[in-house]
């Protein structure tokens, strides 16, 4: 089964050390909450978990290889920005989406999709005079379209209210006991019944 492994890692933002010689290892079936103030570094080193930026040393291998390629393929990560563009609607930005990830959706499959995420009569408008929550709500539909292995989700729960994170730990749920695995920011507990979190603590460093 397909890990991905963090080996002493170390980053520095500024000359100030985020985190150093820090080592983690995300297994199939396993939930991690990254937890920690603002400025700990949560944010960069979930960056860096998903290759999107370098460290300052260290390593972060998939499944015993680098973080491109497949692993490219059986990620979703989602950044603590909605990432949508604003003109566009939440029809657009999914099958936009969509084809950058190389993920075959019918356009039936995303109004499915945006219904079940309680977005019905806003598919097709600009996301732009949607709600904060339902902007999200658009973001985090991602989760229902892309077959993953592996989730790295920055603050997931940004303006969702209590219905829309009850939704999204229905889907983790989900996502958990079929054996993908997860690690995600949240200033809120997890709160997921029946699946076991781990918790990483960053501190802010003097
Ligand atoms: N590209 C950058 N250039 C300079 N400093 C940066 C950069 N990215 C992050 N930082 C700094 O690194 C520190 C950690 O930022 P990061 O976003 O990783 O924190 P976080 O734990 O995710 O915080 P929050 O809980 O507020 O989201 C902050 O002090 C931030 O200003």
């Amino acid at each position: 089964m397909a890990e991905l492994v963090a080996s002493q890692l170390s980053c520095t933002k500024r000359d100030k050390v985020l985190f150093e010689s820090l080592s983690l290892k995300l297994s199939p079936g396993q939930l991690v909450h990254l937890r920690g103030p603002n400025g700990a570094g949560k944010t960069s080193l979930l960056r860096i978990l998903a290759g999107l930026s370098q460290p300052d040393s260290g390593s972060v291998q998939w499944n015993e290889q680098p973080l491109f390629g497949e692993f490219e393929r059986r990620l979703i990560y989602l950044g603590h920005k909605a990432g949508l563009s604003a003109g566009l609607s939440a029809i657009e930005n999914l099958s936009f989406w969509c084809a950058q990830h190389q993920v075959k959706a019918s356009e039936a499959k995303l109004f499915t999709t945006l219904e079940a995420l309680g977005l019905v009569g806003l598919e097709e408008i600009p996301v732009q005079l949607l709600s904060a929550g339902q902007q999200r709500r658009v973001a985090l539909a991602r989760l229902w379209l892309k077959d993953a292995d592996v989730w790295i989700l920055d603050e997931p729960f940004t303006a969702l209210d209590v219905e829309g994170i009850s939704l999204i730990q229905t889907r983790f749920a989900g996502f958990i006991n079929q054996g993908g695995a997860a690690i995600v920011t949240s200033h809120q507990p997890l709160m997921l019944s029946n699946i076991p979190v781990s918790y990483i603590e960053l501190e802010l460093q003097s």
